[in-house]
């Protein structure tokens, strides 16, 4: 039977590290976050919109969208932020809804890895999910670490989502992912052999 499985989390919680496993057992994953960077290349609508309602300040010399000066606009202006949902998201759901289905016409399981799962409001396109999560303060450390954000750049992005720790309780299956990469590793394999996944 077809199985379709939310992984979500927070910002720099893990997901990746989690969708990477999984793609090396040839599990198949939907990356939302790809989606949606292709949803605003040069010349597509979402991009066209983006250009109308934040204006040509936010596009680089080549005309492609500055996703630093975006992002910078949009994590510390919830009205902003909204607007921006509001073109990128339909689009990206959309897309990853297809890609879903043509997966599922060859595999019998299929993750979609999506970071805003419940704050869009998209759980009800998935059977399980799983919630990768950490602390407060090792999230933070390793959103600064990899993105090479300031504290306040930071927290503004981690601000910007529903706390990981209401996520959590909504979750079929938590990850904690504040160890090492192989204990994730483990949890993991502990909850596909559950879902008879593996
Ligand atoms: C603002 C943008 C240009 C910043 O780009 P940047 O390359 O710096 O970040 P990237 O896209 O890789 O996102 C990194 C992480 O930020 C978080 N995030 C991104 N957008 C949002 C948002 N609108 N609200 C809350 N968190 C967000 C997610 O956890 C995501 O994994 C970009 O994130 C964007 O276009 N966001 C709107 C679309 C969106 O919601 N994407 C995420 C899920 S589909
Ligand atoms: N268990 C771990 N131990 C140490 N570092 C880790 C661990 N898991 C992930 N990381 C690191 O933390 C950072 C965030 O992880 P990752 O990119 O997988 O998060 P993400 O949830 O996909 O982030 P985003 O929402 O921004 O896409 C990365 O630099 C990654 O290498």
């Amino acid at each position: 039977m077809a199985l379709t499985i939310g992984l979500t989390g927070g910002i720099a919680s893990g997901k990746s590290t989690v969708a990477n496993m999984l793609k090396e057992w040839n599990i198949p994953v939907v990356d939302a976050d790809r989606i949606a960077r292709e949803a605003v290349n040069v010349g597509e609508e979402a991009y066209v919109r983006i250009v109308e309602t934040f204006g040509k300040d936010i596009l680089q010399k080549n005309g492609e969208i500055d996703r630093a000066k975006l992002g910078a606009l949009i994590f510390h202006d919830e009205e902003k932020r909204n607007q921006l949902n509001a073109i990128v998201h339909p689009a990206v759901r959309k897309k990853m809804l297809e890609q879903r289905d043509e997966i599922l016409q060859k595999n019998p399981v299929v993750v979609l890895d999506i970071p805003l799962l419940f704050e869009s409001n998209l759980t009800h396109f998935v059977d399980k999910i799983i919630v990768v999560y950490v602390d407060d303060a090792i999230q933070l450390e390793r959103l600064m670490k990899r993105n090479g954000f300031s504290q306040e750049e930071a927290l503004a992005r981690i601000h910007s989502q529903m706390p990981l720790s209401e996520k959590k309780v909504y979750a079929d299956a938590v990850i904690d992912n504040n160890g090492t990469i192989d204990q994730t590793r483990q949890q993991l394999l502990t909850i596909l052999s559950e879902w008879d996944v593996l």
